[in-house]
């Protein structure tokens, strides 16, 4: 594959953002202070995730729930993406409930969205398959400033510096939130929702308060299995190599094709050290 030029990444309170971020457009601090004082209606739910975490699989399955459908949202998700979007007065001709979407940390999340206790939906996922993922993903999509090899994207991680800030830092901001505000944010584990997704559809449906037949649950896990999402949803970087990286393999534990025993071992310990006072029960499979 031809590799790609670098290019800048826009920086933000000492976190670097993708450089499709309208960071240069707008200034990041208007982009920023924009989602933080943006007008929440009771019924939005956010969607907060760390990147590669399965928020395309969330959106859709999160979408079907609400408007009681098993068709997928058409073309890609894009206008939904709170940091993507340009002018967040857009936002206001999207007829409720809305589901907005972020890799922001917590503590930039719309302030009304909070204060008013409105529901947020959080997918965990093993942050080493988050970070292999991740790398396919900088591998085809130039927003990031990376051009190296698994190797270099692994120490780019390990040091904390890839867009949006380090996994840990989000993951431990967001779980404190839930402990502050107990039931405001519902949790959930890409690899439950993976081996059991008519168990956890119900759960998200009983969060969102979505009352649906358990027809309707299994067809929406239909709906929104991987096999059915790459097929059906148009990925832009299918431009790259007809394959994009969205949908790119869906599946738990790739990372032990990546991952070389050092990296692991190295990986783990600054896991355990970082993660010492959380109560996040990963599955490492
Ligand atoms: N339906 C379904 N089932 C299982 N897994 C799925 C599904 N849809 C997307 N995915 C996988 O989620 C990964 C992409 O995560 P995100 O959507 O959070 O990516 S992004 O940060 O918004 O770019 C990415 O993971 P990897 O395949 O490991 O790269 C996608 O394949």
């Amino acid at each position: 594959m031809e590799k790609l030029e670098p290019v800048p990444q826009p920086e933000w309170d000492g976190i670097s953002y993708p450089s499709f971020i309208p960071f240069r457009e707008k200034g990041a601090e208007k982009v920023m202070q924009d989602i933080m004082d943006f007008k929440s209606r009771e019924s939005d739910i956010i969607l907060a995730t760390h990147c590669k975490s399965g928020t395309h699989w969330g959106y859709e399955i999160i979408q079907m729930l609400l408007r009681n459908t098993t068709e997928l949202e058409k073309g890609v998700k894009s206008n939904s993406m709170l940091e993507g979007i340009g002018d967040l007065s857009s936002l206001d001709s999207t007829p409720s409930p809305r589901i907005l979407d972020t890799h922001c940390k917590f503590k930039y999340l719309p302030k009304q969205h909070i204060e008013k206790r409105n529901k947020i939906v959080h997918i965990v996922r093993n942050p080493k398959d988050v970070c292999v993922s991740f790398y396919h993903h900088a591998l085809k999509d130039n927003f990031i400033n990376f051009n190296g090899s698994w190797n270099d994207f692994y120490e780019l991680w390990m040091s904390g510096k890839l867009v949006y800030g380090a996994w840990y830092s989000y993951e431990l901001e967001i779980e404190q939130a839930e402990k502050d505000i107990p039931g405001m944010i519902y949790t959930c584990f890409y690899e439950d929702i993976k081996q059991e997704p008519v168990k956890e559809i119900k759960k998200l449906a009983d969060f969102l308060g979505v009352e649906c037949s358990a027809t309707h649950i299994e067809d929406v896990a239909k709906a929104t299995s991987f096999k059915n999402m790459q097929e059906k949803k148009f990925d832009i970087t299918q431009i790259f190599d007809g394959k994009g990286f969205i949908y790119r393999k869906g599946e738990i534990g790739d990372w032990k094709n990546y991952f070389t025993v050092a990296q692991n071992e190295q990986f783990d310990i600054q896991f355990n050290e970082k993660m010492k006072d959380s109560n996040l029960k990963l599955t490492f499979a």
